[in-house]
């Protein structure tokens, strides 16, 4: 089967002459918990505009049958609108009947536990909810892969968890299971990947067990730290 989504040899240098991607092939193959560690700079963040189509590489293929949402690490920078609802009505799909925007809205916030909180005022929620709130918007919009760009970084470990667990249902379900990009620098939060891998000048390496690569990774964080 081909998968869900691939690179194939891509580069990609930003206009300033900086290399961020260099022939990096790597593929994902099924849905599932997918996540990437990487020092500062390796190109973590790069990959993920090249996959949600923010960015064109200069050279390689970039395949995804999947429609791509982007959660950063800050959801302040993303979530606009005064209220929950509000907020998630501008993620929706143009085409939605509005008879059944609600029930989506409802649907969307229930899946990540905040339900009935439509009309909750965003600058009430925590840090956690918020970033809840954000996947909610990736869900609204039918999103089938979340691209995870740090997400828990300014999270204490409680929201964390939480995070972790609504993200790991959700690309567990046994209907339609979401495909999920996940970077971090939290090497913890390998052990609960489907797979793992390291990137580094611009490449990943090979998918292999989270808990093998935190093993792997541990002390060099430690000689680092
Ligand atoms: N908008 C930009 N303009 C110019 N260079 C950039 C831009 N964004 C990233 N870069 C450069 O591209 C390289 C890869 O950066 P990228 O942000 O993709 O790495 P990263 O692995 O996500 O790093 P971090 O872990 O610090 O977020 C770095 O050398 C960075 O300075």
């Amino acid at each position: 089967m081909a998968p869900l989504l691939s690179f194939e040899q891509v580069s990609f240098i930003w206009p300033c002459g900086t290399k961020a991607l260099d022939q990096c092939s790597f593929s994902i193959p099924e849905p599932g918990l997918w996540m990437l560690v990487g020092s500062n700079g390796s190109g973590k963040s790069t990959l993920a505009k090249l996959i949600s189509g923010l960015l064109q590489p200069e050279h390689g293929q970039v395949t995804c049958m999947l429609k791509p949402a982007l959660v950063f690490q800050n959801p302040d920078h993303q979530l606009l609108l005064p209220s929950c609802g509000s907020d998630l009505l501008l993620n929706l799909p143009s085409d939605i009947p509005i008879k059944q925007r609600q029930q989506r809205i409802g649907d969307s916030l229930e899946q990540v536990g905040l339900a009935a909180m439509e009309s909750r005022p965003i600058h009430t929620l925590s840090g956690g909810q918020k970033q809840r709130l954000a996947i909610a918007g990736a869900l609204a919009s039918e999103a089938t892969l979340l691209l995870l760009d740090e997400p828990t970084a300014l999270l204490d470990p409680a929201s964390q968890q939480r995070i972790l667990a609504t993200v790991q249902q959700l690309c567990h379900r046994s209907h339609a299971p979401l495909t999920a990009l996940w970077v971090t620098h939290r090497l913890e939060e390998l052990d609960h990947a489907d797979g793992a891998a390291r990137m580094e000048n611009g490449r990943v390496g090979a998918w292999q067990s989270g808990h093998l690569l935190r093993q792997n990774l541990q002390p060099l964080a430690g000689r680092r730290g």
